[in-house]
């Protein structure tokens, strides 16, 4: 397949997966790779079950060698949380299943039989150093809750204090779709965010992010840099992955797309090329790698830019959408024409102008019923209308997240 060098992708395509359209530009690669990567000392490495699976089962000898790259990355001082996907296909192969089960328990009882086989591999081969590993299966759901999402963080954070390698992977046992994260690589990008990792690297089972589809297109250029995310991006890629993947390559620009807008860098590289974790951090440019436009959230706010399901949405008038996009400012009641929803005291709410599009994410001070009753009043109005005041803004600029188109 050609390969060009440097890209982005200011530009991308009207129509789908146009080849060509996607190259406006050529933008400069970082200038000193090696040492960029140096910098990035907490890193989440997800494996596709694409990278991890071979016809005959879990391939055993790719879980070594990239262990032993881990090995060696810990050794130059970074740490890593392992996001490792394979359950489902190596359980298929044990109970002699053809193709991906299609019924979500038949899903769940061979991702139970294969979990085991995949943690006892990775187990056995973090052992040669003597290192442990440590088993962490979560819903997306859990995630939601600000306890248990703490609750995860003091975990993880406990395990990277005690040298301890985690490995992570959806708890696909009572997984059903409203919990779902989707795939492996959303949670990465959340875990990512849980952790304020420096770096996301997805291994998968091609060379990064090509132009279009490559099974569709074998001439398809693969692209080396993207700086920011850009929407026109996803037509690059398809949704259908391959014989034991979810999600295909859809799903892992999704995964940019929430990894940037924390402000989290990210590759996707090919799992299967030799010592690829080490060359990669060696400086050499494989995959693909997408580069934040700036810093942005950290926290608070992490969790709620990633937030899968909030609690009520708030209807806005076009001056507080102003105020929150433009000014940085907190939402007050005067700015609300709307309360959709019930919910409570520190309810996370979406914020949407009048024709509905997302403006951001926030924390409230009040109970529905009550911003229901200050809407579209000013903040020397609240006591008087409630009863009390618990302060003047619906929801403080330090808990409000800005959506990012
Ligand atoms: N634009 C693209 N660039 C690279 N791969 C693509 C693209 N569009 C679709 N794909 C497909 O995505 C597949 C990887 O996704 P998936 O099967 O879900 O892997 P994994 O198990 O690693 O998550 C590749 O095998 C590739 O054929
Ligand atoms: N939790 C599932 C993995 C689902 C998934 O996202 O798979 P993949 O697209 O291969 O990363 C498993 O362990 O089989």
């Amino acid at each position: 397949m050609e390969e060009q060098s440097i890209m982005v992708l200011e530009d991308a395509h009207e129509h789908e997966a146009s080849q060509g359209d996607v190259f406006e530009q050529a933008q400069e690669d970082i200038p000193d790779r090696a040492s960029w990567f140096r910098r990035c000392r907490r890193v989440v490495v997800k494996v596709g079950s694409a990278v991890l699976t071979m016809p005959r089962g879990l391939d055993r000898v790719i879980i070594h060698r990239l262990t032993d790259q881990i090995v060696e990355l810990k050794h130059r001082g970074h740490e890593v949380i392992i996001v490792s996907s394979g359950a489902v296909a190596s359980g298929m192969r044990k109970v002699g299943l053809k193709e991906k089960p299609r019924t979500i328990p038949q899903k769940q009882a061979t991702a139970a039989i294969g979990q085991t086989f995949l943690m006892n591999a990775w187990e056995e081969a973090f052992d040669k150093f003597e290192l442990l590993t440590a088993q962490i299966l979560l819903t997306n759901e859990d995630l939601a809750h600000r306890h248990r999402y703490l609750n995860a963080r003091n975990t993880l954070e406990t395990l990277l204090d005690w040298n301890i390698v985690p490995i992570v992977n959806e708890n696909d046992t009572v997984v059903v779709e409203e919990i779902k994260f989707g795939d492996n690589d959303q949670l990465s990008a959340l875990i990512a965010g849980l952790v304020a990792a420096d770096l996301v690297v997805i291994l998968t089972d091609t060379e990064g992010l090509y132009e279009c589809d490559p099974r569709a297109r074998p001439d398809a250029r693969l692209i080396r840099v993207v700086h920011g995310f850009n929407p026109k991006l996803t037509a690059c890629a398809t949704p259908e992955p391959g014989s034991v993947g979810t999600g295909g390559m859809l799903s892992k620009l999704q995964a940019a797309k929430k990894c940037l807008a924390s402000g989290i860098p990210m590759v996707i590289g090919p799992g299967r090329e030799k010592d690829v974790l080490v060359r990669l951090f060696d400086g050499e440019p494989l995959g693909t790698l997408f580069l934040p436009k700036r810093r942005l959230y950290h926290g608070k706010k992490i969790w709620l830019a990633n937030l899968p399901k909030p609690a009520g949405e708030l209807v806005l008038d076009q001056g507080a959408v102003k105020a929150l996009q433009k000014a940085g400012k907190s939402l007050l009641p005067i700015g609300i024409r709307e309360v959709r929803g019930a919910f409570g005291v520190g309810a996370a709410v979406r914020c949407v102008d009048e024709e509905g599009t997302l403006v951001g994410v926030g924390l409230t001070n009040y109970r529905s019923d009550e911003i229901d009753r200050i809407k579209g009043h000013h903040t020397e109005e609240i006591e008087a209308l409630l009863g009390y005041k618990h302060s003047d803004e619906v929801i403080h600029r330090n808990n409000f997240v800005l959506n990012e188109p």
